[in-house]
């Protein structure tokens, strides 16, 4: 579906992209990573057609450069910096629809499940938006359309804990029809969302690993977490996950989503000292999982 061959991409003297070799096929869901400056959103941009470069860069058979348009019709794209479009929301879900030949109302029921309400704010400016609300349209409007190609730039980053879960359950709907390329600084924030990792530095790929793909995109983790003692900051921290505390403060209870196991118990670790036990178990999925740690 997609391969780049030898591409290496000069910015005057600088080079970016030093012969970059992949190929990359539906059903793959790859983390691209690496450290800011190795070149990431250069390739990316190589492959939307932005930048000239030299080598070939296809997808399907098409070359973005000289083909933009089919191609951008097969690639929903979630940048990493919303652009500063003052266009009217409702205007704008209207436009990027007709662009793609899409609906518009595909576009505003992915944002409603997202738990945006675009209704609510048809006549407001998007860079008016707050920042998840802009993460959150933007994922709208690549999602609610049809593609073979997800380009997506941190595009869980801005997103509570629910709307990340709807997303997660949005992206496994994707999966087996699409390419899905995730760009991050961090493996952990996606490792779970992926099953094939690709780590650039530099400007050249220096690691490309099929990894694990045992995380059901869609699943749900029920939890339950006691504390020796009640503790104001870990109240806190769990709260934003939407946990609901008893009244003594020390135990909590609420839901994860599946892919998110690894940055929540990132989380509680910091605390490790106030736990006297964890109770993870699949909500949602088939079979049921069960992970237990107790004192
Ligand atoms: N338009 C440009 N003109 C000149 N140099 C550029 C341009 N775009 C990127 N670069 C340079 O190319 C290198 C790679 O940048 P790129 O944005 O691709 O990195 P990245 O991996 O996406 O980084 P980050 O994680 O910080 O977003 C950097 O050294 C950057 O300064």
């Amino acid at each position: 579906m997609i391969e780049f061959q030898n591409v290496v991409k000069k910015f005057r003297r600088n080079e970016v992209l030093k012969g970059v070799n992949l190929t990359i096929e539906r059903g793959h869901r790859v983390a691209l990573v690496g450290s800011n400056g190795a070149g990431k959103t250069t390739l990316i941009r190589c492959l939307l057609g932005e930048y000239t470069c030299e080598g070939s860069v296809m997808v399907d058979s098409l070359t973005p450069r000289e083909n933009r348009r089919a191609v951008l019709s097969k690639v929903g794209f979630v940048p990493q910096l919303p652009p500063p479009l003052k266009m009217p929301v409702g205007q704008l879900i209207r436009f990027a629809a007709s662009v793609c030949d899409s609906h518009p109302q595909r576009m505003a029921d992915v944002a409603v499940r997202l738990g945006l309400d675009t209704d609510q704010f048809k006549y407001q400016p998007f860079v008016k938006l707050s920042g998840g609300q802009k993460q959150k349209l933007l994922i709208a409007i690549a999602l609610g359309r049809d593609s073979e190609l997800l380009v997506m730039d941190e595009p869980a980053a801005n997103l509570d804990p629910e709307a990340r879960h709807i997303f997660f359950g949005l992206l496994a709907e994707k999966k087996d029809e699409a390419a899905m390329i995730i760009s991050s600084h961090r493996l952990d924030e996606v490792a779970t969302l992926v099953n094939r990792v690709i780590e650039l530095d530099q400007g050249q790929v220096v690691l490309d690993d099929r990894v694990a793909d045992l995380v059901e995109l869609s699943s749900r983790l029920s939890c339950r977490v006691r504390l020796i003692r009640p503790e104001a900051p870990f109240a806190k921290a769990i709260q934003e996950w939407g946990f609901t505390g008893s009244d003594d403060g020390r135990e909590w209870n609420g839901f994860v989503a599946g892919p998110d196991r690894l940055r929540f118990l990132g989380v509680l670790s910091r605390y490790a000292a106030l736990l006297a036990g964890i109770d993870m178990r699949e909500a949602e999925a088939r079979q049921d999982h069960e992970a237990v740690l107790n004192d």
